[in-house]
């Protein structure tokens, strides 16, 4: 499903601030899998995310979805991959607060301009699954971390997204709600969505069966802590 063959990503290419984020990374996400990307501030984690979810390009090497290279892919058809197929829950969870939950679930579609009742029953169906019924009118702001966690959640599952990339779903969160955010991630994992969760917790990683360290922009994977 994701491929990542000799990726290297340098920011501010040939000048004094040269940065070297991604060396040599090759990684193979398939269907279904659950994946924890851990490593140290600065090693490369959300740059690796960035270009995964088609945010930004590696400065080289080669990246296949589903078997196709993003490079040869139009603008368009990388838009629909990273606005249909991929869900991102983001740290600072990328929701509008003066917006009511619904509203945030529903925000792709209101701006694809196909928002209809049938959209919005379905947000709700969604909304009571991730453990937030009762909830659809409330603004965003006056939710609690976790919760904001689950409307960004439920934001992708509306969209139908095959994968969910997580950066940091849990830093904000308390212990009760990690475990119990991990709880949601593990069953919609189970249903069969691709899972990819960057963190620094090893508690989150531990539930992972897939793991990978990142150190100084090289990755590899690993079983132990
Ligand atoms: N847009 C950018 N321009 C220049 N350098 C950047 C940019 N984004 C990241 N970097 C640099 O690339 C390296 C990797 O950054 P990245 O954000 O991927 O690390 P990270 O592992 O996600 O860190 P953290 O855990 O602190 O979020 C760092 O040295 C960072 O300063």
């Amino acid at each position: 499903m994701i491929e990542l063959e000799k990726i290297e990503k340098i920011y501010n290419a040939g000048k004094a601030s040269e940065t070297h984020a991604l060396k040599d990374i090759n990684l193979r996400i398939e269907e279904g899998d659950m994946v924890a990307i851990t490593g140290p501030s600065g090693s490369g984690k959300s740059t690796l995310l960035h270009i995964i979810a088609g945010i930004d390009s590696p400065s080289s090497g080669e990246y296949r979805f589903c078997g196709k290279l993003v490079s040869d892919m139009s603008d368009k058809e990388r838009c629909r991959i990273r606005n249909q197929k991929i869900g991102m829950i983001m740290q600072d969870f990328g929701l509008l607060g003066n917006d009511t939950v619904l509203r945030n679930v529903c925000l792709p579609e209101v701006i694809g301009g196909r928002y209809n009742r049938k959209f919005e029953n379905k947000a709700k169906e969604i909304l009571s699954a991730v453990g937030l019924p009762g909830l659809e009118q409330k603004k965003t702001n006056q939710l609690s971390g976790g919760q904001r966690q689950r409307v960004a959640i439920a934001r992708a599952l509306a969209m139908d997204a095959k994968i969910i990339i997580a950066d940091e779903p849990t830093g904000a969160l308390d212990s009760e709600n990690t475990d119990s955010l991990m709880d949601l991630l593990l069953e919609l994992n189970r249903q069969g969505i691709t899972i990819i969760i960057v963190s620094h917790d090893p508690k989150v990683a531990m539930r992972c069966p897939i793991r990978y360290r990142i150190e100084d922009g090289r990755i590899e994977r690993t079983k132990i802590y």
